[in-house]
């Protein structure tokens, strides 16, 4: 279980968080929707130790995380799939995803990697630059699953993505959380997406949750008119 009360966070003299609360299960995908600038970046930032945050409560399956760094979060079971993928354009695919080995125990990559994403099996020795978007997302996924997370965080996974390949993400998402049993955590503008993969779905703005559905009992108009300008 991951469990965060009262999560502010600031940039200077400027509250951008306003004290979040959340739970989320083991096996449990959470989608946290907003438009730009309404904070999902800031909250997973935070959430990672790579931005400072005060909370009252931050812990992974009962352990804490508060002060910790960001290597720390990791080693507690913290995953991080960054906004824009950040893969190494000049490293191979293998290279990509051994870079995620550094802050784990492991050096080897475990075998589920490459039978979750066969294309990066079969392009483990060409450059990440040379791969499509939805490979690369595919790849930064794999990098952040090395560790062997309890919880991945995944900001806006389909931004940039053409339609076709945003199914692929979607399929992905559900199979990591079949084969791992892990929390996920994904921050998206796009409904469709969310409703194939997230159990709860909770919108933010301005820094503040104001709606909640599960995806069983999801308002789509109302949460399209959250994520419309
Ligand atoms: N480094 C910073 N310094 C000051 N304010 C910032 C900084 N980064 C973000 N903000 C502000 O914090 C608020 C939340 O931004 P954030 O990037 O977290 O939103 P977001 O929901 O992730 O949007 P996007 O999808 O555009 O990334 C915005 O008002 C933004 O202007």
């Amino acid at each position: 279980m991951f469990e965060i009360e009262n999560l502010q966070v600031s940039y200077g003299q400027s509250q951008v968080i306003h004290g979040l609360n959340f739970k989320a299960n083991k096996n449990e995908t959470l989608a946290i929707m907003g438009r730009n600038g309404m904070g999902k970046t800031t909250l997973f930032k935070s959430l990672m130790g790579i931005l400072p945050s005060k909370a009252s409560k931050a812990t992974v399956d009962g352990v804490d995380l508060q002060g910790a760094a960001t290597h720390d979060r990791v080693m507690k079971g913290l995953a991080y799939v960054p906004q824009g993928r950040w893969i190494f354009p000049n490293m191979t695919v293998q290279e990509n995803i051994e870079t995620g080995l550094e802050k784990s125990a492991s050096r080897e990559i475990p075998d589920d990697i490459f039978a979750l994403f066969p294309v990066l099996h079969e392009m483990r020795k060409r450059k990440g630059g040379n791969l499509s978007g939805g490979q690369q997302q595919q790849l930064a996924i794999a990098r952040a699953l090395v560790t062997n997370p309890k919880v991945l965080l995944l900001d806006e996974p389909t931004e940039g993505i053409q339609p076709s390949i945003i199914k692929d993400i979607a399929k992905v998402l559900n199979e990591i959380r079949k084969m791992r049993e892990i929390t996920i955590i994904v921050s998206e503008q796009v409904l469709s997406f969310t409703m194939e993969v997230a159990d709860r779905i909770i919108v933010i703005d301005k820094g503040r949750f104001i709606h909640e559905d599960t995806r069983d009992n999801v308002d789509a108009a109302k949460v399209k008119s959250y994520l419309s300008v």
